[in-house]
């Protein structure tokens, strides 16, 4: 598990999704992101195996590797994560409580799974992801909040940060969903804070073209301001 922010304030960890570009991952590598997301939906415009093959994927040396999948099939998320030496699973669908069991009995138990909750405006909808996830506290690492949407993720807009204030959270979690410059502020309004923030779209050039003077802005200002 990616453990538990301490109460002190520390800065958040950092995941920076949507890579397609290796230069860029190296020099996000150099930047020490914590952790590189790489899309494997076929329908995102981030599309991964459009631009890099798993070989490549696996060459890159990092801990903090992230496959991110959208109600993709056991077999193939295992299949991906062996040859792309993953490290962790975000599962952005709607992926069930049974699904996730199996995964993490098939997959390699140092690989974590993130599961995402896509936030739309019912607090009581939330609540009972959240239950059902309870109950699987021990097979998932950190649950992610995002948006919710038709696409899935990647759509550069932002729920309601402080709908999560009332709600208990089992596992530490990331923060996503249009996080940018211009909000990034908006974090103190939220109770109990995110172990990470992912970006996305929001520090893009073009999609899977990623912005790396505005990331390093944003990274300068998480070190800074939270
Ligand atoms: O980025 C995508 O294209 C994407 C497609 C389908 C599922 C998830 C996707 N990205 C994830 O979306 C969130 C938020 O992104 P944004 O900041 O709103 O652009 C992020 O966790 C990505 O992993």
């Amino acid at each position: 598990m990616v453990s538990q922010k301490p109460a002190a304030k520390s800065q958040p960890l950092i995941k920076v999704c949507g890579l397609t570009k290796l230069d860029q991952i190296h020099e996000l590598i150099e930047l020490k992101v914590d952790f590189l997301g790489f899309i494997f939906y076929e329908k995102s415009l981030r599309y991964v195996l459009n631009q890099l093959s798993l070989k490549q994927i696996s060459n890159i040396e990092y801990p903090g590797k992230v496959g991110v999948f959208v109600n993709e099939n056991v077999d193939r998320i295992i299949e991906i994560s062996e040859k792309a030496e993953l490290n962790f699973i975000q599962l952005h669908g709607d992926e069930s409580e049974d699904f996730i069991l199996e995964l993490r009995q098939k997959l390699n138990s140092e690989v974590k799974i993130i599961k995402v909750i896509r936030v739309g405006s019912q607090k009581a909808e939330i609540k009972s992801q959240l239950e059902k996830i309870s109950n699987l506290k021990s097979q998932i690492s950190n649950i992610l909040f995002d948006t919710d949407s038709k696409a899935f993720g990647g759509t550069g807009k932002t729920f309601d940060w402080k709908i999560l204030n009332d709600i208990e959270i089992p596992v530490p979690y990331f923060l996503s969903g249009g996080i940018s410059l211009e909000n990034i502020n908006q974090l103190s309004n939220i109770n109990h804070q995110p172990i990470a923030l992912d970006i996305n779209s929001k520090f893009e050039i073009d999609a899977g073209d990623k912005d790396l003077e505005k990331i390093k802005e944003f990274i300068n200002c998480t070190k800074s301001n939270l």
